[in-house]
């Protein structure tokens, strides 16, 4: 135990301690007939026994002629026996040191006027050492308590779980939130061995064997109805010689360490369908669409070219669906290694394979908990992670990797790719069984060129956010510059006009004219411009409405018996009125 000495052992301090000391020995001292002074290291008098009232008193304004005497350095020279100042041949003071944790902290002074008896010397050395170990005594018993109530403090205010074992593996202590979380009273805890609370006590015992403890193991509690999941980390406890004594277990809920995790990690969502600026009767009916399809738990699948914006409006459906609050974890299917998607996905536990971490690893799919996970680019996902992720959608569960326990996770899928799913199926690049899962709501999103209503809307905006982002005033746009936008097929989308748009304000002073524009939109010809409206794309004007009228009459059918038929609650929950509810049931041939 290392004594934690306050700064200045306060006179109160010495005073008690040398009470409780001369009390026990008074009879011895009043037979002495002797005056007794504690004094400073600096020679001031801190308090002394006074033989005539036999009373302890505290400081004293008494001349003491010895003091002067007594040397800074007298503990090196009475080290051993206890020695004194000699004044005269019968005359002198006995001076013993009391020491703190190996310090002079004051002296024990003991004049005397006639020849001391031998054992005087003794006895006083005696007084001092006993003084000093009552003192250190009480010095420790003020940092155990101490330290009780800061780790108590500690333990009550974590939110986390703790308890701790002796050594036989019985609990010995389980803060408040351990006892939240395994849904126990401390009656049904304390003194039972650890293997009648959790199972797996193996694991769980391996830390009074092992020299090490384990970070972040998966632990399953399983009570009537349910079974709580936790994450457990384990130190060994032993005392100053290295003999074992127990072990503490700190624990957490999977949900907190998900949505610590997920914190981290989620996409910050910025976009809400306030964002996305449009004209085009095309995209309001596609965000009606998705405004429809928020309110829902269904799978989404968006398909449309690439820069059309699918991520933004996978940010405004999650933003307006009920689970706005939860995480939105993105997972670029193109990105992430073969190797890797499996454990990327699904997570993985301690050992799993090779350059797996310590402890495992939450997958993606886990912290998508109570949130949307973005599958990005799910035309890239290999074919053999397709059947897994059909497997975790059926089920509602998933498996880490290397792992046997199925976890429970509540998800929202929004997938998008810039594929044609159909054409992919058909080459058997993609599972059509996933593709059914996937499109129960199915969002195409028109290309720039199929709705050239929303080019004006949106170089306004791209102008305006360069400007402000520059800090400078929005230059002006001529109308033929905005015709001569419209006239251009746009490969890249809204993404290329953003870029554009981004480079000709950066350019232009006053007004954005026709000479800041790359030669092949500035060199545009009439003519040419006809003919490229008028060219079909390859992928998608021949079947976009085809695509929007099944996806339309999928939401209907799947809101009305979600709703057991209600043909007035359907009409709110998608935003319609009754009547065109009707006219769509009747062109749709849905029955109830
Ligand atoms: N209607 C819109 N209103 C405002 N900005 C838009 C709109 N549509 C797209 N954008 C902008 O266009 C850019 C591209 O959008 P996004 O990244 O969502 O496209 P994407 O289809 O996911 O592209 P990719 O297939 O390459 O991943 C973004 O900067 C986005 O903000």
């Amino acid at each position: 135990m290392i004594v934690t000495k306050p700064p200045n052992l306060s006179t109160k301090y010495l005073t008690t301690a040398f009470e409780e000391v001369i009390t026990s020995y008074k009879t011895l001292l009043k037979d002495l007939e002797l005056n007794l002074y504690i004094v400073n290291r600096d020679h001031s008098v801190i308090c002394y026994f006074n033989r005539s009232n036999m009373k302890i008193l505290e400081q004293t304004n008494e001349p003491l002629p010895w003091l002067q005497h007594v040397r800074s350095d007298l503990d090196i020279a009475i080290n051993g026996t206890a020695k004194g100042i000699k004044f005269s041949k019968d005359k002198g003071v006995i001076v013993c040191p009391i020491k703190i944790d190996h310090h002079v902290e004051c002296y024990l002074c003991c004049p005397y006027e006639r020849k001391p008896n031998p054992t005087l010397f003794f006895s006083i050395r005696l007084l001092s050492k006993h003084i000093s170990f009552r003192i250190t005594n009480q010095i420790n018993m003020e940092t155990i308590f101490l330290k009780n109530k800061y780790h108590e403090k500690i333990c009550v205010a974590s939110s986390e779980g703790s308890f701790t074992i002796n050594k036989f593996g019985e609990i010995t202590y389980m803060n408040q939130k351990g006892l939240e979380i395994l849904e126990m009273e401390s009656k049904d805890i304390f003194g039972k061995h650890v293997s009648d609370i959790f199972e797996h006590d193996k694991q769980l015992l391996e830390v009074l064997e092992s020299s090490n403890g384990w970070v972040n193991r998966d632990f399953f509690i399983y009570k009537p109805n349910k079974r709580i999941h936790i994450v457990k980390s384990a130190i060994r406890l032993v005392d100053d010689r290295k003999q074992l004594v127990g072990g503490i277990f700190l624990f957490r809920e999977i949900k907190t360490v998900r949505n610590f995790v997920a914190n981290l990690v989620s996409t910050n969502t910025i976009y809400t369908f306030d964002d996305i600026l449009f004209e085009s009767n095309n995209m309001a009916e596609v965000i009606q669409l998705a405004k429809a399809a928020a309110k829902t738990d269904s799978s989404i699948l968006i398909e449309s070219e690439s820069g059309t914006g699918k991520e933004l409006i996978a940010q405004a459906i999650h933003n307006y669906s009920n689970r706005c609050n939860g995480p939105f974890i993105t997972i670029d299917c193109s990105s992430i290694p073969h190797d890797l998607v499996e454990s990327e996905l699904f997570g993985y536990v301690q050992g799993a394979f090779t350059g797996a971490k310590k402890g495992g690893n939450i997958g993606k799919f886990e912290l998508s908990h109570g949130g949307t996970i973005f599958l990005d680019e799910i035309g890239e996902m290999p074919l053999d992670m397709q059947s897994k992720l059909l497997r975790a959608i059926q089920s509602r569960t998933i498996t880490r990797v290397g792992g046997n326990d199925p976890i429970p996770v509540d998800f929202r899928i929004i997938a998008a790719t810039n594929r044609k799913l159909e054409n992919e199926i058909r080459h058997r690049n993609f599972r059509l069984d996933l593709f059914y899962r996937l499109n129960v709501i199915h969002i195409a999103l028109p290309p720039l060129r199929e709705r050239v209503e929303d080019i004006p809307t949106l170089v306004n905006l791209f102008i305006e956010k360069t400007s402000k982002r520059d800090n400078r005033p929005s230059p002006a746009i001529s109308n033929h510059c905005i015709q001569l936008l419209k006239s251009y097929r746009w490969p890249g989308n809204v993404r290329e006009l953003e870029n554009i748009i981004e480079r000709v304000t950066i350019l232009a002073n006053e007004e954005i004219q026709l000479k800041h524009f790359p030669k092949y939109i500035s060199e545009l010809q009439p003519a040419t411009l006809a003919v490229k409206e008028n060219k079909p794309n390859p992928m998608y004007d021949t079947d976009t409405e085809m695509v929007r009228q099944s996806a339309e009459r999928q939401l209907i059918s799947n809101t009305l018996s979600e709703l057991n038929g209600n043909k007035s609650l359907t009409a709110k929950k998608l935003g319609i009125s009754r009547s065109s509810l009707y006219n769509k049931l009747k062109s749709y041939n849905i029955t109830i």
